[in-house]
């Protein structure tokens, strides 16, 4: 006997929210709705099935459903919020009122909330109290994902059934999620491995050597750890998926938006250089700072990425600042 199908909202219509949809599709156990804001764009993917934009050349399954009427995601059980972190909280506030009593909301973002310094799955748990919240985060380039390359993630929930309910209807041949019920550290995972990947694009724009990128990985891995169990997390999330494996892909491959934003701060270039660019991790990093700061953690790569940024710190002072601290132990 099959298993109920699940029907499936993924709201925003940019690369991650186009590529899960597909991937989600092409698993074949849903019933899949992708849901954009820009009418002339979902006309286009209507009549092309192709996002030239976001996901140029890779063609969108005939079964996933485009729309964008907020009303098409009133019959969903679960509804992905792929959009951008900062713009989590206005997506909560329209789509809200057309979420089916009971739909299961996943955050897709990769971010804390500027605003108010609050986790993405804590906002939206405020915006949206009827809803369970869940984050799904790891390592993952939307592109790798719609064209079907082997690929893992980690999705959280309050509740393991939740999460484990969520990872079934989501995996499929190519998109493996791995269940977990510590949303703290899968989220901020997926949020500080942003800002230590534009860290490592410094050091590769700057020319200063690999062995200083892995110098900053391993120890930009000690400052989630303590930032994610300071929120509440867990060390052993930090080294799965979410942390570790998505650290490793962002610091080091091309694809990813945050470490060619380092890079071009690393060459000097001015820092709109991406020409529009999300770059999650440029928005996140002082936000990071002053929570780190509030909670009374060092976090000395994030607060050099977020004065850099900011224009308080030149990149020879920064490099000579993390080399001099007091030697410790690891
Ligand atoms: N791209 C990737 O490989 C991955 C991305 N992510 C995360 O996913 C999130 C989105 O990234 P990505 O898809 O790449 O970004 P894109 O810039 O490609 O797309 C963002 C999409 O969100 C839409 N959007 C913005 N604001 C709203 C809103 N208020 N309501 C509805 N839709 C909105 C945008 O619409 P419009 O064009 O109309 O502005 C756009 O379609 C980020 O947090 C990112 O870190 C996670 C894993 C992989
Ligand atoms: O999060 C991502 C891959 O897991 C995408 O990284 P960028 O946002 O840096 O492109």
């Amino acid at each position: 006997m099959s298993a109920t199908r699940e029907r499936i909202a993924v709201v925003g219509a940019g690369a991650f929210g186009t590529a899960l949809a597909a991937v989600i599709t092409l698993a074949g156990k849903s019933d899949v709705t992708l849901v954009g804001r820009d009418p002339a764009l979902i006309s286009d993917l209507k009549a092309d099935r192709v996002h030239d934009a976001a996901l140029p050349g890779i063609a969108l399954p005939d079964a996933l459903v485009f729309s964008a009427e907020p009303e098409a995601i009133r019959n969903a059980e679960i509804v992905l919020f792929a959009m951008p972190s900062q713009a989590q909280a206005d997506a909560a506030r329209h789509y809200g009122p057309y979420l089916a009593e009971g739909a299961i909301v996943v955050t897709c973002a990769k971010g804390i909330d500027r605003v108010s310094g609050s986790l993405l799955t804590d906002l939206l748990e405020q915006e949206l109290p009827d809803h369970a919240i869940a984050v799904l985060s790891g390592p993952g380039f939307a592109t790798d994902i719609a064209k079907g390359l082997p690929t893992a993630m980690a999705i959280a929930a309050a509740d393991i059934a939740v999460a484990e309910r969520l990872a079934q209807a989501i995996s499929g041949r190519t998109f493996r999620l791995y269940a977990s019920s510590d949303r703290i550290g899968v989220q901020l995972g997926g949020a500080l491995k942003n800002v230590l990947a534009i860290a490592c694009g410094i050091v590769e724009g700057r020319g200063i050597g690999d062995s200083a990128r892995a110098a900053l990985i391993s120890r930009g891995l000690a400052e989630m750890s303590r930032f994610v169990c300071a929120k509440g997390g867990q060390a052993e999330t930090v080294r799965g998926l979410s942390g570790l494996g998505d650290l490793v892909l962002t610091a080091t491959s091309h694809q990813s938006r945050n470490l060619r934003f380092g890079i071009a701060l690393g060459r000097g270039e001015a820092v709109d250089s991406l020409h529009g660019t999300l770059v999650e991790g440029a928005l996140a990093a002082s936000v990071a700072s002053r929570l780190a700061e509030g909670l009374g953690i060092s976090m000395p790569i994030t607060d050099a990425v977020t004065a850099i940024i900011g224009g308080t710190l030149d990149i020879p002072d920064a490099i000579e600042q993390l080399m001099t601290r007091p030697i410790t132990t690891e």
